[in-house]
């Protein structure tokens, strides 16, 4: 039998960065952006916000949010039950290791298998109830708090998701809310992270360069440092520095698909740190089951064909396990007429 300590690399307890997580290729080691480039601070009770968030979202696709209406009590509650998570030995956070081909566990991320060395970070999914993760790893009662946990900040966060989506939609100009309310139903996939420090930061990457297949996604992060970029261009990168009080917010691939490309997925990865031990409480947001995601059709017409086919959250979380980088290209049906670069293909 394989031990655990043969199988699972405990980043917590390293004193030196192991061959297979140094990068040695430019993938962390892309520029940072010259001069400092300002992520936008968006207060939910500005009386602007309709056109302050939808021009974030339109530039970006990241910003912060402020007066976002999710308890701090219930913001300190996540952080203290994935703590206690992340601090157990690791053979009881393996109970909870992700079985290939489910989404829910503990473990390698997804989108961990298309880079050629390995993340320093842990994580931990959860998609649909925490109940079975969960008892796994507490099966003497231990649970009961993180579910309740778990519900109640999946609860809060989603509220803030469904309202920043009707702001965004009347930027947008689909007024009616008959027109965008079917997008929500789905509390979405929280994905607990823990980033331990690291001996070597610069040869190593906390989660590489990917794009959520999200509506949107909400992001609480402890420390002050930060961890988080957003890429900017063609390879630079700005520091999303935390806010106290604020909640990181980005564009998926989902929401890019309704705005018929007009809204861009944030680019984003995370970079370590040799002291600080950072965490991200991530709300993975994206729609029901039965709904069909494409162009709005408000959004469509003459002159502006619909960039994509129509597909759903789990036709496309399938898609994106098995292309990531090229999974919104596989569904394009039109080039972006509007986009220099598109015009050059189309015409070549
Ligand atoms: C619902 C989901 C979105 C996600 C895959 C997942 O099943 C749960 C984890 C999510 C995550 C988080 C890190 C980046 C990402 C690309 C990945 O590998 O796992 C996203 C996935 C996604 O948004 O496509
Ligand atoms: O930890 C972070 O800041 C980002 C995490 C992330 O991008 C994700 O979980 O999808
Ligand atoms: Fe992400």
């Amino acid at each position: 039998m394989v031990s655990v300590e043969e199988t699972h690399f405990d980043l917590n307890s390293a004193n030196a960065l192991p061959d297979t997580y140094t990068w040695l290729t430019p993938q962390n080691q892309s520029q940072p952006s010259q001069g400092p480039v300002s992520i936008p601070v968006i207060d939910l009770d500005d009386i602007d916000v309709i056109d302050k968030i939808g021009r974030a979202c339109e530039v970006l696709g990241l910003f912060l949010v402020i007066n976002h209406g999710v308890p701090e009590e219930i913001l300190r509650r996540i952080e203290s039950e994935a703590r206690r998570f992340f601090s157990l030995p690791a053979d009881q956070k393996l109970r909870a290791k992700r079985i290939p081909g489910d989404f829910t566990g503990y473990g390698p991320l997804p989108i961990s298998k298309f880079f050629e060395k390995k993340f320093w970070s842990e994580g931990f999914t959860i998609l649909g109830s925490p109940i079975k993760p969960a008892s796994a790893v507490w099966p003497d009662g231990g649970h009961t708090q993180f579910c309740d946990t778990v519900n109640e900040y999946q609860q809060a966060i989603l509220k803030l998701q469904a309202r920043m989506l009707g702001l965004v939609m009347r930027y947008l100009g689909i007024e009616d809310e008959n027109d965008w309310l079917h997008y929500i139903g789905e509390k979405g996939a929280l994905q607990l992270n823990s980033y331990p420090p690291c001996p070597d930061p610069d040869r190593a990457l906390g989660l590489g360069a990917h794009g959520d297949s999200t509506l949107l996604t909400v992001l609480h992060q402890t420390g002050e440092k930060g961890g988080l970029q957003c890429k900017i261009g063609e390879d630079q990168w700005a520091l999303v520095t935390p806010k106290p009080g604020s909640l990181v917010v980005n564009v998926g691939d989902l929401l890019h698909i309704i705005s018929n490309g007009r809204l861009p997925t944030a680019v984003h990865r995370v970079i370590v740190d040799a002291d600080h031990h950072r965490y991200s409480f991530v709300n993975l947001w994206g729609t029901p089951p039965d709904v069909k995601v494409m162009p709005h059709p408000k959004l469509v017409g003459p002159g502006k064909p619909p960039l994509y086919r129509a597909v759903t959250w789990m036709e496309y979380l399938g898609i994106k396990t098995k292309i990531l980088n090229e999974a919104l290209d596989s569904i394009r049906v039109h080039e972006n007429l509007g986009d220099d670069e598109s015009i050059q293909n189309h015409n070549n």
